[in-house]
């Protein structure tokens, strides 16, 4: 028997990501499952890479002959993301020899199907495998998730980062991290109190993750009133660029702050860098970081500052990139 909810998720608000570049086929598999899932479909491998760089499926229905880039091929390269690592696939493969069976296992998937599938295997296998992910990831949630805020925390920050660190170095990408920290909270919670600082945290860490546009952006709750945001793949001019956008969405709320020099709540931040081939460790970025959100407490707060560039303030009071005081 299958249950339609786990946690806050129903079976139809899950989406089934279709790879196929036989119109035909999509269409069958999409009309067979309208009814359960919400579905969208893609001709090739290389698109489907592309949906997954922005959208996080529940699960794929891979078919796996096509040209270019086959099932198996576009399989290795979605498992090689963080964030596609535990998505489950499964074949749709018009090949059922024990040859073919082992190779699709081989390469990942969770199940496979046979062409032309059986309506009912195929709309209860895809209700199966959804089924246990939305288990698993209930369960990642308590083990992963803050509950004051619904930010990630520290046992999230310590399996994933590490990871990240890894796939930076062997993709010679940039990985950005940026610490941010609520302005003068204490007297926050000393003038309007422990509950209403609570609900401020809520509303910031609430912000700020609708305002992270990227699936593998993710924000971790470092301390009491301490948020990472961490930015694979993302120079330093997009962490600046996606560090001040946060900070001006969180001006923007105006949390009103009696005891603050901007009357309403704020954000400091600092930036650090991991660039393509250098050898710094999570912990010297962090160490990064933390002194430049320091340097951006001390000179005025409300501001970002990036590693050896000027202190600049975004939330309005002074344009963006305004030098207020170089640290280089
Ligand atoms: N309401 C509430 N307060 C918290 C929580 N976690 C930490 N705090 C409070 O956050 C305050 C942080 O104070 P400080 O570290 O002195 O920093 P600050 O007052 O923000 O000053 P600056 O960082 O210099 O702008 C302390 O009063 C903590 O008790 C929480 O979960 N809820």
């Amino acid at each position: 028997m299958y249950i339609d909810q786990v946690g806050d998720r129903t079976l139809a608000d899950c989406n089934v990501l279709i790879v196929d570049d036989q119109a035909s086929s999509r269409l069958v598999l999409e009309t067979l499952l309208e009814e359960t899932v919400s579905c969208f479909s893609v001709n090739s491998g290389k698109e489907a890479i592309e949906y997954c760089r922005h959208n996080t499926p529940d699960l794929i229905l891979m078919d796996v002959s096509m040209p270019e880039m086959d099932g198996h091929q576009t399989t290795a390269l979605l498992r090689e993301k963080p964030a596609c690592e535990h998505i489950p696939i499964i074949f749709v493969t018009s090949s059922s020899t024990e040859e073919e069976e082992s190779r699709c296992w081989a390469s990942g998937c969770v199940d496979f199907v046979v062409k032309p599938v059986n309506a009912c295997t195929l709309i209860n296998r895809v209700k199966s495998h959804i089924q246990h992910k939305l288990r698993s990831d209930f369960l990642e949630k308590l083990i992963y998730i803050d509950k004051l805020t619904g930010a990630y925390n520290r046992h999230y920050l310590d399996d994933y980062l590490p990871r990240l660190v890894k796939d930076s170095e062997r993709n010679a990408t940039p990985l950005a991290l940026v610490i941010f920290d609520v302005d003068h909270f204490k007297l926050f919670n000393d003038m309007y109190g422990h509950l209403d600082g609570d609900s401020c945290l809520w509303k910031v860490s609430k912000t700020i993750n609708e305002a992270l546009l990227r699936p593998m952006d993710k924000l971790v709750r470092i301390g009491g009133e301490e948020f990472l945001v961490i930015l694979p793949n993302t120079d330093v001019d997009g962490a600046k660029a996606v560090a001040e956008r946060l900070l001006q969405t969180v001006y923007d709320l105006n949390i009103p702050h009696a005891s603050s020099e901007y009357s309403r709540i704020t954000l400091s931040a600092g930036l650090a860098l991991k660039l393509a081939n250098d050898s710094k460790t999570v912990d010297y970025i962090m160490l990064e970081a933390d002194k430049n959100l320091y340097a951006a407490k001390t000179s005025g707060r409300n501001r970002v500052v990036s590693p050896s560039q000027s202190v600049t303030k975004n939330a309005k009071g002074l344009s963006s990139g305004q030098k207020l005081k170089s640290l280089s």
